[in-house]
């Protein structure tokens, strides 16, 4: 007879499965980074501090309810509040992911570039699933501060680069988190390579275009 997995079986599996996944193909490294996702009750489960997301157990992963208490598990992550304050913002979102991959670092790290839109529209899949990149001004990790300024940035935007750390991106799924995450990561490259050169991103009717198609 098969087993029947409980919802919250499931999502603990899959942070464990998507985490080893951004780790082994080096979109964060070290104890860097940390992921959450919402069960339907509300309750939030959370990457514990100082884990490796190459590494994580699932009977370890930390619990909160849905009123943001730490019910269970390991130490949570110190951007718990973080976490909190996207899903706050982002009625819809299921999940949020937090690396530090190394392009969008760098992005953040820029000086002169829009802080209300870092990257250009370079492609039809990065408008489709990122589509706007603001930027929370430097607090340190695990900060209060640091939180309220995603969340601010948060309410129109589900992607905010923090300066000089790296990315947060929520989705409606955790599988949409790590896509767009993914996404923001590979157009920050694209766009370091093509810096000097002459470039031709999509136009605002190619953008509205994309979002009647697939927004
Ligand atoms: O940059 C930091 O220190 C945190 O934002 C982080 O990425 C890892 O912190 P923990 O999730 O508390 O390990
Ligand atoms: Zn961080």
């Amino acid at each position: 007879m098969t087993a029947v997995l409980s919802e919250e079986t499931k999502l603990r599996d899959e942070i464990v499965t998507v985490g080893k996944s951004l780790f082994d193909r080096c979109f964060t490294f070290g104890s860097t980074g940390n992921i959450s996702a919402r069960l339907s009750n509300g309750d939030m489960l959370m990457t514990p501090t100082n884990a490796s997301l190459g590494a994580l157990d699932p009977a370890r992963l930390s619990k909160f309810s849905a009123e943001g208490v730490h019910v269970s598990g390991d130490k949570p992550t110190k951007e718990a509040f973080l976490h909190q304050c996207m899903y706050c913002e982002r009625s819809t979102a299921s999940a949020v992911v937090h690396l530090h991959s190394t392009n969008a670092v760098a992005i953040s790290l820029i000086e002169g570039l829009n802080p209300e839109d870092l990257l250009p529209p370079l492609t039809a899949y990065y408008v489709m699933r990122v589509g706007k990149l603001p930027m929370a001004p430097y607090f340190p990790p695990g900060d209060a501060a640091l939180a309220e300024a995603v969340r601010e940035r948060a309410r129109d935007s589900h992607a905010v680069l923090l300066a000089n750390h790296g990315p947060v991106v929520a989705g409606k799924s955790l599988r949409e988190a790590q896509y767009a995450t993914e996404e923001l990561e590979e157009t920050a490259k694209l766009f370091l390579m093509l810096r000097g050169e002459k470039i031709r991103p999509l136009t605002q009717e190619q953008r509205d275009d994309l979002m009647e198609r697939h927004g």
